[in-house]
């Protein structure tokens, strides 16, 4: 459902929205190019500047055609036409330059387009860098993090034209007033007052549109997402297949059917106000119009100052709707800077841990009485959780769903930090660890894990960064990983490019794709933690009992912690944990945990069944 409309009374702080960031993006385009923004202010000066000038050639054309008319049949006829066609020609050149500062602008717009998009887009690559995992996970942040990305190579040139536009009319609107001054005073006062209405009204609806775009933006988003839905490859399959495209399709029309009423009332609201405030302006101008001519008729004015005039007031007419249009613009601008800079200035935790050598050599892994909430939820993941995993152990983790094993993963990893006690790495506290070097002592697959778009080599290599390149390590890990027999088959081997992203790409099956995940992690040789969330999945079982007697072969002295629902794997492990909604419900080696009869044995009797 739609809330009520934000839309509220114009106030002068809204019209000052429109700039808010102007100095945010002048900074940006500066630090981008200096010599393309000072040669980008020098040229809005001189077309800013050069319309007047060209006006006041125009009252000099006349005036000198005026008077050599008057004196064709004296001695001075001959000069006197020289004079009119020597301004002539300086209009001519005046009109050069002035077309030529127009050039420039576009240039250096163009070439500031393609720098300045990179550079905003790598500002958010780099940002995105320094973010933790929870940041990721917070849907407005990535909805910030989203949106930036996805105007960053228009947006802040766009509100730096608008912005040197506005400049450029302003300048030329304060000349053509100066010229205006001459004729009158008081009608310069008039033409002034006569735009403030429409300008007001103007700057009002701006801002509520603006309010109103960054109000919607949930509805906004939402659209986004049925988008992505219905034309991703991804989500294809369920969507053709439970015939969810008509229902999702329909969803999408409905919002922006709610969207488009706003909008709808909106540019109805703000287009007759527009029109109506705008018919001032032009009775001032006509007004002041036979006010001239009159003042012409009546020789108080020459012919060509009347023309000078009349053309300054239509310039000037036509630069005041240009500022309006800009400053309309730049409200949408504003609205994208702000989700710019709030992503950019959003704060991230400085990590000050610098161990890169634990106190206690061999002391393996230890949860000293960690509990932990998920940021925004209500209930403890994990409660109040002990557990010691030493050197060389075989770890199991079993539990039903939701349980906690993932959770406690990401706690192990560093992924997010426990909200209550502490976890040691060889007798040093993860907060002290210098992370880079303890995450190069890991080495962990997720169930979620990534399905690089890559060449096969590059997924295997991406375990490890030091080796992305490294062909022989990519054989090495497969053969490990059990998947070098089927990477063989494969048209062009470790070379094979693989997803349907790209063209020539070979989808795997979810079982290949976990082979291939599986000797990614045993590409980081010195890793002294190896970690398997499920990886195993979608593999048969004779597959996943090959993979897990290869783990014990290669990972004697180090730990191993694997997440499995099969139990054929698990009995495998030397210490088995039953969690249960977040703590420690039974733990032992498989025979211990039979004997104790309780719900290892339930279930592990229960699966054993299933095979008889
Ligand atoms: N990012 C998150 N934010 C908030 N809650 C979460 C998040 N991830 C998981 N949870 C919640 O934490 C609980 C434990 O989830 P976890 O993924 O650790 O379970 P699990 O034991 O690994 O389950 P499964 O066997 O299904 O993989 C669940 O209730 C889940 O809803």
């Amino acid at each position: 459902m739609l809330k009520p409309s934000p839309i509220k009374t114009f106030k002068i702080s809204q019209f000052i929205e429109a700039f808010a960031y102007s100095r945010q993006a002048i900074e940006l385009v500066w630090s981008t190019s200096r010599k393309l923004t000072i040669v980008l202010m020098i040229a809005t000066l001189c077309a800013g500047l050069l319309p007047a000038l060209i006006a006041i050639l125009g009252q000099y054309i006349v005036d000198s055609v005026v008077s050599a008319h008057e004196l064709r049949l004296t001695e001075d006829a001959e000069k006197a036409q020289t004079t009119a066609i020597y301004w002539v020609l300086a209009e001519a050149c005046v009109i050069v330059v002035l077309a030529a500062s127009q050039r420039v602008i576009s240039v250096c717009q163009s070439l500031l387009r393609a720098q300045l998009g990179e550079k905003v887009n790598v500002l958010i690559l780099e940002k995105a860098q320094t973010l933790s995992l929870s940041q990721f996970e917070d849907s407005e942040f990535y909805d910030k993090l989203t949106r930036a990305r996805r105007e960053a190579s228009v947006r802040p040139l766009a509100l730096i034209n608008k912005l040197f536009g506005l400049l450029q009319n302003s300048i030329s609107l304060i000349s053509y007033g100066i010229i205006l001054w001459h004729f009158s005073f008081v009608a310069l006062i008039i033409l002034f007052i006569s735009s403030i209405p429409v300008f007001i009204s103007e700057a009002k609806f701006s801002g509520d549109a603006f309010r109103l775009f960054r109000w919607r933006s949930p509805e906004t988003r939402q659209k986004i997402y049925l988008e992505t839905l219905l034309a991703r490859e991804d989500s294809a399959k369920e969507v053709k297949l439970f015939q969810l495209g008509n229902t999702l399709l329909k969803r999408y029309q409905d919002i922006f059917q709610k969207l488009y009423e706003e909008d709808k009332k909106l540019t109805l609201r703000r287009d007759f106000w527009g029109w109506a405030l705008g018919n001032l302006g032009t009775l001032a101008f006509y007004s002041t119009y036979v006010w001239i001519i009159i003042a012409t008729i009546q020789g108080s004015i020459s012919l060509g100052e009347m023309t000078m005039y009349l053309l300054v007031f239509k310039q000037g007419q036509s630069a005041i709707s240009a500022s309006l249009t800009a400053i309309s613009g730049m409200y949408e601008d504003n609205l994208y800077l702000h989700t710019l800079y709030e992503y950019l200035n959003q704060p991230v935790e400085k990590h000050l841990g610098t161990t890169t050598i634990g106190e206690i050599a061999n002391d393996g892994i230890r949860f000293h009485d960690v509990s932990f909430q998920y940021p925004g939820s209500e209930i403890k993941t994990i409660k109040n959780l002990n557990l010691h995993i030493k050197p060389g152990q075989k770890l199991a983790l079993v539990g039903e769903n939701g349980s906690g094993k993932t959770t406690l993963i990401k706690l192990l990893t560093y992924l997010y930090k426990p909200t209550h006690g502490k976890i040691t790495f060889d007798g040093t506290d993860l907060n002290d660890w210098h992370i880079p070097t303890l995450h190069k002592k890991m080495s962990v697959i997720f169930q979620d894990f990534m399905k690089y778009q890559f060449i096969v080599g590059e997924n295997l290599g991406a375990g490890n960064v030091d080796k992305f390149n490294d062909a022989s390590a990519w054989s090495d890990a497969a053969e490990k990983g059990l998947s070098a027999a089927f990477i063989n088959n494969l048209s062009d081997g470790y070379e094979t490019q693989l997803g349907r992203w790209f063209k020539g790409g070979q989808e795997l099956s979810g079982g290949q794709w976990q082979k291939i995940a599986l000797s990614r992690m045993f590409i980081r040789p010195d890793a002294e933690l190896l970690i398997l969330d499920e990886p195993t999945s979608a593999m048969d079982a004779k597959a996943e009992a090959e993979i897990f007697s290869q783990l014990t072969n290669y990972t004697e002295d180090r730990i191993a912690i694997f997440i499995s629902h099969r139990f054929s794997t698990v009995r495998t492990a030397d210490h088995i944990i039953v969690l249960k909604d977040g703590t420690i419900e039974e733990q032992g080696s498989h025979e211990q945990l039979l004997a104790l009869n309780k719900t290892y044995a339930h279930l592990f009797k229960l699966q054993a069944k299933g095979y008889q």
